[in-house]
């Protein structure tokens, strides 16, 4: 008779919601543009292959908590992040990390589509070349093809991969930029408002990806809209004023809340 091992034992008699890897911790993070202080002492966790929304009025510092999770702040000349952040375990602010890798693992879709003013096979080719994922022309053209497969566009592109990508709609150009995100193959895909800029039925093909997304990838999105964090997302975390108010399961957050603030933002008191 095989016997469980005790952490199998107590997965086992943990409720399905609970059975989770961190993917990403943050712990105690800190982040300051130049003397201001943008974020107080956050402890976020964000668990692996689940969509968790970061939501909470306008400077609140969703997005600079977004940017810590693959370095993008480094960018930012006069920002400084205090604390630890750690993928599968790892600190990606230790010094030894390569943050082109780093970005590779946690790959950024932003609020705009940003298509490279390039073809639509270049747009997604060049992340896969630059980081030596192919060997051949064949090899690429696959990776090109499956990327734009997975973002739900390849029967709208496949006759003019050749040309530009600006020349998509902005609906196709952000599907565009989640298949360049998912070409270098990440773990992580940061979406920073990404629906902001499209129409609600280009909103709704993003919504759906992002649901099938999960399946592979872990996601964390900033979002204004309260119906898409609460159609998208498995996991909530509340901010406001640069704290992490509460986070838990998304139905929870939205339904019953723990903390005033929360409840006030969500009943549209403020923000
Ligand atoms: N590059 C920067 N330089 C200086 N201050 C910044 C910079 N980026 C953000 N901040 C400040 O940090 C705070 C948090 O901003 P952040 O953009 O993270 O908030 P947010 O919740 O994402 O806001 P929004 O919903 O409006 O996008 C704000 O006070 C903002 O002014």
């Amino acid at each position: 008779m095989n016997m469980l091992t005790e952490a199998q034992v107590e997965n086992a008699i943990q409720p399905d919601s609970e059975n989770y890897t961190v993917k990403m911790r943050g712990s105690n993070v800190c982040v300051f543009y130049g003397e201001k202080q943008a974020l107080f002492d956050v402890n976020l966790d964000v668990r692996q292959n689940q969509v968790t929304a970061l939501i909470g009025p306008s400077g609140c510092g969703k997005s600079t908590f977004l940017r810590c999770l693959n370095r993008m702040n480094d960018t930012i000349d006069i920002c400084r992040v205090r604390g630890d952040i750690t993928l599968d375990g790892e600190d990606i602010y230790d010094p030894a990390i390569d943050v082109v890798e780093l970005r590779a693992r946690v790959g950024m879709v932003f609020q705009k589509p940003n298509p490279f003013p390039k073809s639509i096979y270049e747009n997604i080719a060049y992340g896969p070349r630059i980081h030596g994922l192919s060997n051949s022309k064949s090899e690429l053209d696959g990776i090109v093809e499956t990327s734009l497969q997975k973002a739900g566009l390849f029967n709208e592109v496949k006759d003019r991969l050749h040309e530009p990508g600006t020349g998509l709609s902005g609906g196709q150009q952000q599907r565009l930029c989640i298949a360049r995100a998912i070409a270098v193959s990440p773990e992580v895909i940061l979406m920073d408002e990404p629906c902001s800029a499209l129409d609600p039925i280009a909103t709704a093909k993003v919504e759906e990806l992002i649901d099938e997304l999960r399946e592979n990838y872990t996601i964390v999105i900033v979002t204004h809209s309260m119906q898409q964090a609460a159609r998208v997302s498995q996991r909530t975390a509340m901010f406001h004023l640069g704290n992490l108010v509460e986070e838990g399961p998304t139905d929870k957050m939205f339904t019953n809340p723990e903390d005033k603030r929360t409840q006030d933002y969500i009943t549209g008191r403020f923000g």
